[in-house]
């Protein structure tokens, strides 16, 4: 008889490989661009192009302190980070290539962690 996992047991399997993949993330060589907020000071259009801005050490932070309900909300800050930098980056810039791979990196862990 296959072991049906319980609710908390589950829950707690894809916390762990949300810090897993996020861990992964952190360390890749094209991490640098989302590390942390993008600064407003340095880059002044970016408030107003980009309507939800996201990266790394809020999702981290998010992670931590309990606020996502499903993997699925974290997915989808993940993926709004790189959406926003497609919006903002042209994608042959150092910014817009390292999204890309970076995001196709993330993919890929997601994919491994949970097999569609
Ligand atoms: C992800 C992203 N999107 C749009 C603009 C910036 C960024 N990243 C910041 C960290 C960044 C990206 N590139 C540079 C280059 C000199 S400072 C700096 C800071």
């Amino acid at each position: 008889v296959v072991p049906v996992m319980q609710p908390v047991q589950k829950e707690q399997k894809d916390l762990q490989s949300c810090k897993s993949i996020i861990s992964e993330l952190e360390v890749h060589e094209d991490a640098w661009p989302f590390l942390l907020p993008v600064n407003t000071r340095q880059f002044p259009t970016y408030k107003k192009i980009i309507k939800k801005p996201m990266d790394l050490s809020a999702i981290k932070k998010k992670l931590d302190d309990n606020l996502y309900k499903t993997r699925e909300e974290y997915c989808e800050d993940l993926r709004l980070m790189f959406n926003n930098c497609e919006t903002f980056n042209e994608d042959d810039s150092p910014v817009g290539k390292a999204g890309h791979n970076l995001r196709s990196f993330f993919e890929t862990k997601w994919n491994e962690h949970f097999p569609p």
